[in-house]
């Protein structure tokens, strides 16, 4: 049996594409022979870090955005939505806290099924429910949703907003540029000891090359359905 190459996604809930990247690895994670590693980090450190804008900045990219978001929500089967303000939601109330929160949620777990899920469910908050994801209130709702303890919750909201969390979601984000990141998501796969870097969500194809798998997205859009 060949062993599974690695996979890292890098992703931030503020980033609509990285929801997609999100879903869709999810997706082929249950296909391919892949370990998939999730790396939740700060969009606004690696724009800072690699002196990168938001193509939300940029007024002809950021109406661009919007049309090809529509179609994407569409052929992925994703249900994005874009919220009333999402200028206030990227930049004035951000994803920080959000992302403290989720890396403490896989430190806490010291694995995948936790962080898969309350991901998820941070992203429809923002990207579909037009709903807050500052507030550890709102912090705990997605949570409870994911399905997560009260006694778990509990813990994390002790967690997240500690100096190692902060650290921790730090030094990830330090990763993703020390890879060469100036935007999310990204994908970084590991093959003969070589990390192949792969930024956004239409790189899927490509990637499936590098690793010696297939993509089909109309047969693996269903299976997490
Ligand atoms: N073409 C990529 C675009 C991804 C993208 O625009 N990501 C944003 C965050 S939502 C970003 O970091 N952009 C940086 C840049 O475009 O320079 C995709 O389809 O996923």
């Amino acid at each position: 049996m060949t062993s599974k190459k690695v996979v890292e996604l890098f992703y931030d809930v503020a980033s609509p594409y990285s929801w997609l990247g999100f879903e869709i690895i999810c997706r082929y994670k249950n296909v391919w022979n892949i370990d998939l590693k999730f790396r939740p980090a700060f969009l606004g450190g690696v724009m800072k870090g690699s002196g990168n804008k938001s193509p939300a900045m940029v007024q002809k990219k950021f109406l661009y955005m919007g049309k090809d978001l529509s179609r994407l929500t569409d052929y992925f089967d994703v249900p994005l939505q874009h919220p009333a303000d999402p200028i206030g939601v990227i930049f004035k109330k951000g994803s920080l806290s959000a992302m403290r929160f989720l890396t403490a949620v896989q430190e806490r777990e010291g694995g995948n099924t936790k962080a898969e899920q309350v991901s998820r469910e941070l992203f429809l908050r923002i990207w579909n429910e037009d709903k807050d994801i500052t507030e550890p209130g709102s912090l705990s709702e997605a949570a409870v949703k994911a399905g997560l303890s009260e006694s778990e919750i509990k813990e994390l909201l002790e967690l997240y907003t500690s100096p190692k969390m902060k650290d921790k979601l730090r030094s990830t984000t330090q990763d993703a540029l020390d890879y060469g990141a100036f935007g999310l998501p990204l994908l970084v796969c590991h093959v003969n000891s070589k990390a192949e870097v792969f930024f956004g969500s239409d790189r899927f194809e490509l990637m499936a090359h590098c690793i010696g798998e297939q993509t089909n997205t109309e047969q693996h859009k269903q299976i997490n359905k």
